[in-house]
């Protein structure tokens, strides 16, 4: 008999935990038409990734398929997220990331545009900071990279490669694209993803005000 390329009840569980999630997302409107993707880290070499095109306020089982490291389909004939590279650049770029989330609010893509000639959005003195992994206190400054938005796979994840090593963090944008987060497992990703989406609401509202 032959070893099965990864273990479906694994495959299974992180699908169910995926699919919760992408409901609540697209709830909030953070996933308009087809937008958006979400993947699990199964093992050392794979993850479980959302399909390329699918609404992801209505997922299945179906819906989401295994890719190992190099973003290569395993056991499927299904086409990946048109950006899984981004993906699978988070879990080797970082061996403790258990969870990669990506969304398109209002908030993050306005937010991506605006500051997008800055290369970054500096956060400040939020008490939400502790919400991020390792943050203790709000008197500091936290710097969300802002990168280009590019087709070019190759040439997105070198930008977000760049601005990492730069200032490193639990997410990142993309110019008039939307957010990535992540985290060691979905649900502190969901919270990273939650504490940018209010924290660049608030800026967005204080530059409203002339106060940024
Ligand atoms: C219709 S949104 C354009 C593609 C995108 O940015 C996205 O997040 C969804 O792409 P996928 O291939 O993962 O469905
Ligand atoms: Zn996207």
């Amino acid at each position: 008999m032959n070893t099965p390329a990864f273990d479906h009840n694994l495959y299974a569980g992180c699908a169910a935990q995926i699919i919760s999630h992408t409901r609540e997302l697209a709830a909030k409107g953070f996933t308009p038409a087809t937008a958006g993707n979400f993947s699990i880290r199964m093992d050392a070499d794979h993850a479980a990734i959302t399909i390329s095109g699918k609404d992801k306020g209505r997922l299945t089982e179906a819906d989401i398929m295994v890719v190992d490291m190099a973003n290569t389909p395993v056991a499927t004939h299904h086409r990946p997220s048109a950006e899984a590279a981004l993906h699978t650049h988070l879990y080797r770029r970082y061996p403790d990331v258990g969870a990669v989330l990506h969304t398109h609010s209002p908030t993050q893509t306005i937010a991506g545009l605006l500051y997008a000639d800055q290369g970054r959005v500096r956060l400040r003195d939020y008490e939400l900071f502790k919400a991020l992994r390792g943050r203790t206190t709000h008197e500091t400054e936290v710097d969300l990279p802002v990168v280009p938005n590019s087709q070019d796979m190759d040439e997105l994840t070198a930008s977000v490669d760049a601005a990492l090593d730069a200032a490193n963090n639990w997410g990142y944008l993309i110019a008039g694209h939307g957010l990535y987060a992540w985290g060691r497992d979905i649900s502190e990703a969901r919270r990273h993803l939650d504490a940018f989406e209010f924290m660049l609401g608030c800026e967005l509202e204080l530059r409203r005000l002339g106060a940024r």
